[in-house]
């Protein structure tokens, strides 16, 4: 209920926003922490600091934005990337994970399986240009993208390290990975929670190609404008050819999916994982 209510607020808020930004001249909306500029191609920034994790205020914004652009029927294809210095998005905010109670767990997948749900199948052409770490949920975003450019940063790396954390990848987090990069490649990937560095990432397919640093955003307009040539009918009918399989598993028994992710991470010994990780971030620093 709460989140519905603050839904129907930031959508109420978003419209106002796009309404007096374009009355500028400039064609953009924003959300605090997702900002969306119009004008030529698309472009989606995260913007919530420190490392873009995916809080469940943050993925309703991201996921109202793109509906908003999937609404506007000029608007043919997105590239996504990040507003944050050297990180495209550290994945799923751990915090909404640690020490809360079910209904929120149960809230909070919900959010998570709609964003993937709606990034995966959108008509639209997603270009990612990972301008900085992508781990886990990061990786996911980027993974939902037809195309992905990764800044060449030995610094930056990229992929599903949950096995890491303690905590076990969704299968649906899987097959897109399985989809990308092959099974044999995924499974040990997974298992051993591999962050790679963008040379590897290149090498293994989990991104199509790896540029200097400054030439992330050029070379993600000069991929879409390539990608854009493509007549939108035949294309969106092959990606959703490629991709309703994936989908489906999900959409088929996301209920269930929610259940076992809220009694996985309600578990003590996964809370205890994270607690460890937490801290584990924690003393990095000090
Ligand atoms: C059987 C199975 C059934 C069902 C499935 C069930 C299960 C579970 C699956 C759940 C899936 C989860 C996917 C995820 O996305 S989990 C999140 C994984 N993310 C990470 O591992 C990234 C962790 N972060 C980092 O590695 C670094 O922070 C990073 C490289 C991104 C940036 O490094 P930098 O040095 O620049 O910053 P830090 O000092 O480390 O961090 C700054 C502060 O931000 C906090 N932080 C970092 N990451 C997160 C995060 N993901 N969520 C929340 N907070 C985060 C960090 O702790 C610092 O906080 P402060 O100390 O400043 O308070």
């Amino acid at each position: 209920m709460a989140l519905a209510a603050a839904r129907r607020l930031l959508l109420h808020a978003g419209s106002r926003l796009g309404r007096r930004e374009a009355v500028d001249g400039a064609r953009r909306f924003a959300n605090k922490r997702v900002l969306v500029e119009t004008e030529g191609p698309a472009v989606m920034k995260l913007r919530n600091p420190p490392v873009n994790s995916l809080s469940l205020e943050c993925l309703t914004e991201f996921t109202i934005s793109l509906e908003k652009l999937e609404n506007d029927k000029s608007i043919r294809g997105v590239i996504l990337t990040s507003e944050c210095p050297g990180i495209f998005s550290a994945g799923l905010d751990l915090l909404e994970m640690y020490g809360r109670n079910p209904a929120h767990y149960a809230e909070y997948w919900k959010n998570v399986q709609e964003l993937w749900l709606r990034l995966y199948t959108s008509n639209m052409i997603l270009v990612s240009a990972i301008n900085g770490a992508s781990p886990a949920g990061g990786c996911l975003l980027a993974l939902c993208c037809d195309y992905r450019v990764m800044a060449d940063n030995p610094k930056y790396t990229i992929g599903l390290n949950e096995s890491l954390l303690g905590i076990v990848a969704p299968f649906w987090f899987k097959d897109m990975y399985v989809n990308t990069i092959g099974h044999r490649e995924a499974e040990r990937a997974l298992q051993l929670g591999t962050l790679f560095s963008p040379a590897e990432a290149l090498k293994v397919g989990v991104v199509d190609e790896v540029v200097p640093e400054d030439q992330v955003h050029s070379k993600a307009r000069s991929v879409m404008t390539k990608w854009l040539a493509i007549p939108d009918h035949s294309r969106q009918l092959t990606k959703n050819m490629m991709r309703k399989a994936t989908a489906d598993n999900l959409i088929k028994q996301r209920e269930a999916d929610i259940q076992n992710f809220t009694s996985f991470i309600s578990k003590d010994s996964i809370q205890k994982s994270l607690h460890m990780y937490l801290e584990k971030l924690k003393q990095k620093k000090g």
